[in-house]
């Protein structure tokens, strides 16, 4: 791998209040981002369905485009991520494509002068059935995306999910292999599942790849009859330590992806030298297509368009 250009990357998680207001919510968010920027983060991430309620009911009358006209939230994260000088993972929000009028669950990624770099739209949607205890079919309403994001930065490629993508130890893998130094997920686990799984699928995937993993929750509502977001967004290392997490209530966490520690790590831990590939696939054949896809390729022929 080629030696990052830097080695300490300061990651804020804006695990914030989310109401039916959704211009409440952009000012919201935004108060954060430059709060965290201040405080010297360089990279920032919002929750999942950081400015609608989180529910099926919600995403039609949420949802904004992202591509052609960009909405209010994507003209708003552009500006607090141009403002606050960060690189700005805009948690995800209800996307409408213009063409086709699905929708999708989608994160737009900024970079520090505000320009949108990629969207990821949730690859495996939220559908579960546990019962007695919760029941929720995101695929209602949604569909799901078909291409896996990363995103470029001085200090190296971090792929994307939203998420349910959490659980699917593939995606992860595939943007370890082809370099990422962490992945980050905006999500909103709910207090059937998180407190089972979702600090153990975050180490999982931190020590499968040795990388770093970031979640970003909404904070626990106030309104029982809300969606009941669990909240403890979390920064986890490449062996696995919980470096900082969030209670259930509305903070920004602090904490750093320290490239050297990741290699120490895998200096101590050579997983990646020691692969039997004869003896089970290797994930990343034909893949390398799939992260220089057509969300990023639309992306590009806008900046085009618009310069
Ligand atoms: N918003 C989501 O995708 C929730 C995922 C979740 O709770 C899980 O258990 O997985």
């Amino acid at each position: 791998m080629a030696s990052p250009a830097k080695n300490l990357l300061r990651v804020a998680l804006v695990q914030m209040q989310v109401s039916s207001n959704k211009a409440q919510n952009l000012q919201r968010a935004r108060e954060h981002v430059l709060t965290a920027a201040h405080k010297g983060a360089e990279l920032v991430v919002l929750p999942e369905c950081f400015n609608s309620p989180y529910g099926v009911q919600h995403f039609p009358q949420f949802a904004e485009p992202i591509h052609c006209t960009p909405g209010e939230s994507i003209q708003a994260l552009a500006k607090m991520a141009k403002d606050a000088n960060v690189y700005l993972v805009g948690g995800s929000i209800p996307e409408r494509d213009e063409q086709t009028h699905k929708l999708y669950n989608s994160c737009p990624v900024f970079d520090r002068q505000g320009h949108l770099v990629t969207v990821h739209r949730k690859v495996h949607l939220f559908d579960i059935d546990v019962p007695g205890k919760m029941t929720f079919k995101e695929s209602d309403v949604l569909s799901p995306g078909c291409k896996l994001t990363s995103f470029s930065t001085e200090w190296g490629e971090i792929g994307v999910g939203i998420c349910y993508d959490l659980r699917f130890p593939e995606m992860a893998m595939v943007a370890a292999r082809q370099g990422c130094i962490g992945m980050v997920y905006p999500a909103a686990f709910n207090t059937t599942t998180g407190p089972v799984f979702f600090e153990l699928l975050q180490r999982a995937r931190a020590v499968d790849n040795l990388f770093f993993v970031a979640t970003c929750s909404p904070a626990r509502p106030t309104d029982p009859s809300s969606y009941p977001a669990w909240g403890y967004s979390s920064v986890i290392s490449p062996i696995g330590e919980v470096l900082a997490k969030a209670q259930e209530t509305e903070t920004i966490v602090y904490s750093e992806f320290d490239l050297v520690k990741m290699a120490e790590a895998r200096r101590s831990y050579p997983i990646y030298q020691q692969r039997r590939f004869d003896l089970y696939p290797d994930v990343n054949q034909g893949t390398h297509q799939v992260l220089s896809l057509e969300v990023d390729q639309q992306v590009a022929q806008q900046k085009q368009d618009s310069s």
